[in-house]
């Protein structure tokens, strides 16, 4: 049980959409549709302040289409959300970043090319009251410059990238991109920070320092939302989740109460519906969209075991004749 179990963090009967104590971010009928395909159609949902906020789901169940439109990345096809109280649907990423909202954006081709360096300055946010007049005036911006590299400074030391600073991005391990992504976030010094996959392609040695990393963003105040399928890491770090699947929020609840959850257990398994569970093969592919670790463990005791090796081996024959 997480130590925010013990708050009540909603308000009523829990379920998809259900009200909280004190939301920081609440959007209605928010559609996106490509073609005929609906990816977004989530009725109502609201993100707790100053909490972890795990949103789960199995693949192309809209999630990274939800971010992309909350943080202005994408358009709705209709939809309202607001952000602390202000109206944010229509309002261009940039200026969503520097309303304190902020997401982390993989490392691209682009920008793998430049310096680590380069990449935190692109995460500073220009300052408010910033125009041509401050423009035309280096004392000024040379001053902002220099508080930028600070700043940057900083926050890699406290990811430990610092030595990396001159490096270029593409050198850096998987690991290592990620708290990249996650450094670059915060230079924007943001309330509301949203991570898509933070775990993807960390290696285990990088693992506690990222868990140890989002759990600091709660405790310095902020508030985390974040994509993820490690079940694991859902179930060690967040307060609450929220599950979609096929556009929809179907599930919401404490991580302990939500993984038991009926509608859960089908939105993941609802993704492999033709899958034989009644083979090794199947077994695994309906893991591995629950859970990496699990898959790791059921791959361990099947090599540990000459009669499921022997079977696997047999059932991978057959699908590859
Ligand atoms: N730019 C696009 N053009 C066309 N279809 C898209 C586009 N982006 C997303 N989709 C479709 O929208 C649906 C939702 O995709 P999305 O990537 O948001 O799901 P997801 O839950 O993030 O999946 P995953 O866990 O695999 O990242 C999918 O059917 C996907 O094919």
């Amino acid at each position: 049980m997480n130590v925010n179990d013990a708050k009540q963090i909603y308000i009523g009967d829990v379920g998809p959409g259900v009200k909280k104590r004190d939301p920081i971010l609440i959007a209605d009928s928010v559609t996106r549709t490509f073609g005929g395909n609906t990816a977004v159609n989530v009725e109502h949902v609201e993100i707790p302040r100053n909490m972890i906020t795990a949103l789960i789901g199995p693949n192309g169940a809209g999630k990274t289409t939800f971010f992309n439109l909350l943080t202005g990345f994408d358009k709705p096809n209709s939809g309202n959300w607001t952000y602390d109280g202000q109206k944010l649907a229509g309002v261009p990423a940039f200026k969503v970043a520097r309303r304190g909202m902020v997401r982390t954006f993989q490392l691209t081709k682009s920008l793998a090319l430049l310096s680590v360096m380069e990449n935190m300055r692109l995460g500073a946010t220009k300052q408010k009251g910033e125009n041509i007049f401050r423009a035309m005036l280096p004392f000024l911006w040379r001053d902002q410059e220099k508080a930028n590299t600070a700043k940057a400074m900083e926050l890699l030391g406290r990811f430990k990238l610092d030595t990396k600073k001159d490096d270029y991005a593409a050198s850096l391990s998987g690991g290592q991109r990620k708290l990249l992504e996650m450094a670059r976030a915060l230079m924007s010094d943001p309330d509301l920070v949203m991570l898509d996959e933070p775990m993807a392609g960390v290696n285990p040695a990088l693992t506690q320092s990222l868990l140890g990393h989002i759990l600091g963003l709660k405790d310095q105040g902020m508030t985390v939302l974040f994509v993820e399928h490690d079940m694991h890491m859902v179930q060690t770090i967040a307060d609450w989740v929220i599950v979609m699947a096929e556009g929809k929020i179907v599930a919401e609840g404490y991580p302990s109460v939500v993984m038991q959850d009926q509608a859960v257990i089908d939105a993941y398994l609802g993704a492999h519906h033709d899958v034989d569970l009644g083979t090794l093969t199947g077994q695994l592919a309906v893991a591995e969209d629950i859970d990496p670790h699990l898959v790791e463990e059921l791959r361990e005791e099947v090599s540990a075991d000459p009669e499921l090796a022997e079977e696997l081996a047999e059932e991978q024959n057959r699908t590859e004749q």
